[in-house]
């Protein structure tokens, strides 16, 4: 069921301060910053020969990183995406096996523009899994 790791997400407290970081201290490749309202982040990709790092700031009140951010405020590692070939397929696999899907199941549009979707932490050994349709 799952493709290739689409991206590793950090979670940062400072999105200029971790692009100057990647950037200027080690020499990536980094994206302009991609505001998401409707997600409530900002991201920029830096890229990798094999994989991407989603650097992730919170955006606006309801920010679903604020939490983890207030709990780890120097930042650190939030998510790992797999990508899928079909993610509806994908969803009602897992979910008939027992993971649950975060928000009302029903995929949204990611920061690729490609259908994506979330699966608790719990049920993922501590690791919060977002899948990416591609
Ligand atoms: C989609 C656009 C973009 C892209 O790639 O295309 C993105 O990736 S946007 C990324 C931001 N969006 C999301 O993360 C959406 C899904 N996330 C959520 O709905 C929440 O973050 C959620 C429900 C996973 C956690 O929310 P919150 O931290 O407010 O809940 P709790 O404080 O109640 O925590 C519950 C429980 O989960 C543990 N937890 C929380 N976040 C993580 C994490 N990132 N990794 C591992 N574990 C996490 C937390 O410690 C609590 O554990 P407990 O044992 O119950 O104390
Ligand atoms: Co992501």
């Amino acid at each position: 069921m799952l493709g290739r790791l689409n991206h590793v997400a950090l979670a940062v407290p400072d999105l200029g301060r971790a692009v100057a970081r990647y950037r200027d201290t080690l020499g990536a490749r980094v994206s302009d910053p991609l505001a998401l309202p409707e997600h409530g982040v900002t991201v920029v990709f830096v890229e990798l020969e094999n994989t991407r790092i989603e650097l992730l700031e919170p955006l606006g009140e309801n920010s679903p990183i604020a939490a983890f951010l207030a709990r780890t405020p120097r930042g650190g590692m939030h998510h790992v995406c797999y990508e899928v070939s079909d993610i509806r397929a994908a969803r009602d696999r897992l979910v008939a096996q027992g993971a649950r899907v975060l928000g009302d199941g029903e995929p949204t549009i990611g920061a690729h523009g490609k259908p994506v979707l979330f699966l608790h932490p719990s049920d993922l050994f501590g690791t919060l899994t977002e899948l990416e349709e591609v």
